[in-house]
This record gives structure tokens, C-alpha cells and sequence, in this order.
């Protein structure tokens, strides 16, 4: 959704579908949280009778980890699905070899994430149409810098299933002048499909190996939540459902910004203590945010939800952002060089959403509300003291 007005926020339980059988009939009314409906300019589209079939587009860490999970699914749920699903690979050579050769011939993602074994029925394609013809049910996971080229592959007509349902799994926000958006709302207005938002306290490669962690969904409907959520529940990747598209989306952009914070904290050898106040003022700034500027958001989603604290908690103490910002401390270099040397490939969102959101911020001349983001802000780009952190906050 476009920014908009202060809203108040309602409290509501969140769904869990460990349990979970679903229907592509159902038409029971919405269990779940109240939040922001799909814009009216989008006359909802009939979801396809039949099975699903599923396409997953990115193939970096986050992607190949989502990608094994539906396609396990998938094949667990064969009555719903179709058991092959698709993922988008940006062709590369990798030792002499393409990418998606290497992929689906020894079943391992060898540049984004190596050592994980992928399901045989994930079968990794170079070219965005055929991943996506007869899909009904679509993944977005690329890294946020490069969403618009793909959008502007998608929007084409014919290349969508015109009853498809949409999922973003990106973090970060879509900034114009006085104007912000969410990637969920991105989508639905550029390609036409109901998007939902994927997001949680999910670091790819331990949800990768495994280890038991939840997430949350933001759906606009109560359809699309249980479709989604029959796409990811597992036993060790735990979905609940809120309505909040838009909490959920915010939760994972904005706790990039928080854990810049988090690696400055540590890049300066300061310890729990300050890290757990920064967390703290950090969550304020994301929840106020969200409720300032996103109608119908829910606070519950940012105190309660996997997307909220508990990303937060993780990314602060385990994630790449956090880890780029205490080297910039430390060494001094700027944050493309880092993520080039620690990186291997993989993008960072972080600056770029303290960025987005300073600019929003400033358009707005709401800056002066948001002082960790700003001082994120200042110190990735201004160069402003790291030491300067907690000054004045
Ligand atoms: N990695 C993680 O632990 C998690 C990541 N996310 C989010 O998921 C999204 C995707 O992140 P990852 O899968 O980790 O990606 P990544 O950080 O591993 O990046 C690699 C991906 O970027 C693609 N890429 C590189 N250059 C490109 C270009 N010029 N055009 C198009 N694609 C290009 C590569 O093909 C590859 O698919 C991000 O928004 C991230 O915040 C969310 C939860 C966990
Ligand atoms: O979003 C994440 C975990 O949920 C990953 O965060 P980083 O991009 O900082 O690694």
C-alpha cells in the first residue's frame, strides 16, 4: 500500500497451521486480522481450479531455502499440487558449468547455498517466462535491488497466469518522493496478482538445514493464507497467518535498518546491554512507523509476530547486515567493498532501506521522529562517528 494516514491498531490472534489441509474451494470468512484490502483498481481474480503449480523467482540463499521447502510440499501434497515446481535462476557459471546445470544435476545450489541437498523435483531454469508459464502460485525472493526488471519481464501480457496469486518474500520498501510502498503492493500493481507478504525470524541457511524456526504471512484474504500456508508449513518452518500485508512487510524491511545499529554496536566493542536498548528503541521506530504511514497496520504484528521481534532479535545477532556494519566499524572500508569481501555474491539491504527511508522521511519532514533510523542513516552515508550512535537518542 502507498503511504498513508495514522490508523488504530486492533488487537487479534494470529493463526497457526501446523495442521493444516487445504482447499483451493474454501470460502470460509477470513479467521485472521483485519488490514489493508487489495486496492480496488484490482477486481479480485478467480484462483484456478486443479492443482497449484508453483514458481519460485530468485535463487539466491533465502530463495533456494523457500524454493526446498514448497517443492517438498509440494510433493508431500500431491492431491493439491503440481510436484515439479520451478525456480528462476540468473544464469552464471560456476567452475566452468552453468548454474542451473549444476543445480539440477547434483541438487545442490553450490554459489548461494552450498551443502544443502534440494529436492529433485526443483528443477532450476534460467529464463523468467518458462519458470512462470501455468503457474498459479508465484514466490518472489530476489534481492530488492533488482525486483523492477523482473517486474518488467512479468508485466508483459500473457506471461501470467491471469488467476495467479503472488508472494513476496523480499525485504526492504519502494521509495517516491512523498510516497512509500510496500513490495507486496509493488507487485500486485505492476504484474495484477493479489501479493501477499512472507517474513520472519528465518536466517536461509539454518531454515535451510532444518532447524525448527516460525515465520509469519500477511495475506489479503483468507483464501490466499491458506493456500500459502500449504505451500510452507513444514514441521520445522512454522507458518501463522495475520491479514497484516503490510506489518509483515514492514517488519522485514525496517529491522535491516535496526541491525545496521546492531553491527555498529558491536563493530564498537560495546556490549548487551547497549545492543538490547537499540533493539528496543529500534522495534519503537518500526512499529511507529508502520502505524504512521501504512493505514490498518497492526501493532501485534511487530510485538507478537515472528516478522516483528523475533527477525529482529535474529538478524541483530546472526544476520549479514549486522555483520557488514561491525566490519565498517572496524575496518573503515565502505559497504560495497565489504559486501564484496564478505559476502560472496550475496546482497545486502540494509543501507539501501536506511537510505530509501531516510529520503521518505525527509520528503515528509518526519526525520526528527526517527532518530536511530537517522543516525543509521548518517553513519552509513554521511559519515557520521559510528561512536556517535547513541548520542542524543
Ligand atoms: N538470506 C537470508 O537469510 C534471508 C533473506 N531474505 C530476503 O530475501 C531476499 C533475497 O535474498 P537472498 O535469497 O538471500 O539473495 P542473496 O543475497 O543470496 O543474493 C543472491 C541472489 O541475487 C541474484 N542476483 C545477483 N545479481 C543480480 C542481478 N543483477 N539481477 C538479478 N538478480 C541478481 C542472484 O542470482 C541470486 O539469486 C532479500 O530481500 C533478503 O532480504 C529474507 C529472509 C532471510
Ligand atoms: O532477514 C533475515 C533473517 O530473517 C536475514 O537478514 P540479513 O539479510 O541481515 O542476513
Amino acid at each position: 500500500m502507498s503511504a498513508q494516514s495514522t490508523a488504530p491498531s486492533t488487537p487479534d490472534v494470529a493463526r497457526d497451521f501446523s495442521d493444516l489441509e487445504i482447499s483451493s474451494t474454501v470460502t470460509s470468512p477470513a479467521a485472521t486480522r483485519p488490514s489493508s484490502p487489495i486496492p480496488a483498481s484490482l477486481p479480485p481474480s478467480p484462483l484456478p481450479s486443479g492443482k497449484h503449480k508453483i514458481a519460485v523467482i530468485g535463487s539466491g540463499s533465502w530463495g533456494s531455502a523457500l524454493a526446498k521447502i514448497a517443492a517438498e510440499n509440494a510433493v508431500k501434497r500431491n492431491d493439491e499440487f503440481h510436484s515439479e515446481v520451478r525456480m528462476w535462476v540468473r544464469e552464471k557459471i560456476v567452475n566452468g558449468k552453468p548454474l542451473t546445470h549444476v543445480i539440477n544435476r547434483t541438487h545442490l545450489n553450490s554459489r548461494y547455498l552450498p551443502d544443502i541437498k534440494l529436492p529433485r523435483n526443483l528443477v532450476a531454469t534460467p529464463h523468467l517466462k518458462d519458470v512462470v508459464k501455468d503457474a498459479t502460485l508465484i514466490v518472489f525472493v530476489v534481492p530488492h535491488q533488482f525486483l523492477h526488471t523482473v517486474l518488467g519481464e512479468l508485466s508483459r501480457p500473457g506471461v501470467l497466469h491471469p488467476g495467479a496469486r503472488a508472494i513476496s518474500a523480499i525485504k526492504g520498501v519502494e521509495v517516491n518522493g512523498t510516497d512509500i510502498e510496500t513490495f507486496a503492493s509493488l507487485i500486485e500493481g505492476r504484474v495484477g496478482t493479489p501479493c501477499s507478504a512472507l517474513s520472519g525470524a528465518n536466517i536461509a541457511l539454518e531454515v535451510a538445514l532444518g532447524q525448527f524456526c516460525e515465520t509469519t504471512i500477511g495475506c489479503p484474504t483468507h483464501e490466499d493464507s491458506l493456500l500459502w500456508s500449504a505451500v510452507f508449513n513444514a514441521p520445522t518452518f512454522r507458518v501463522s497467518a495475520v491479514e497484516d500485508v503490510n506489518g509483515v512487510s514492514l517488519g522485514g524491511a525496517l529491522k535491516n535498518i535496526v541491525a545496521l545499529a546492531a553491527g555498529f554496536v558491536d563493530g564498537l566493542g560495546l556490549g548487551g546491554n547497549t545492543k538490547a536498548a537499540i533493539l528496543r528503541i529500534g522495534l519503537g521506530e518500526m512499529t511507529e512507523f508502520c502505524l504512521e504511514f501504512f493505514e490498518g497496520s497492526q501493532r501485534e504484528t511487530f510485538s507478537n509476530e515472528s516478522a516483528g521481534i523475533a527477525d529482529l532479535i535474529t538478524t541483530c545477532y546472526g544476520g549479514r547486515n549486522r555483520k557488514c556494519a561491525e566490519e565498517f566499524v572496524k575496518s573503515g572500508s565502505t559497504f560495497d567493498v565489504i559486501e564484496k569481501k564478505l559476502l560472496n555474491g550475496q546482497k545486502l539491504q540494509g543501507t539501501a532501506t536506511a537510505e530509501e527511508v531516510h529520503n521518505f522521511l525527509r520528503a515528509r519532514k518526519r526525520v526528527h521522529a526517527y532518530p536511530l533510523f537517522e543516525k543509521v542513516y548518517q553513519i552509513a552515508f554521511e559519515g557520521l562517528p559510528p561512536k556517535s550512535l547513541v548520542r542524543g537518542l
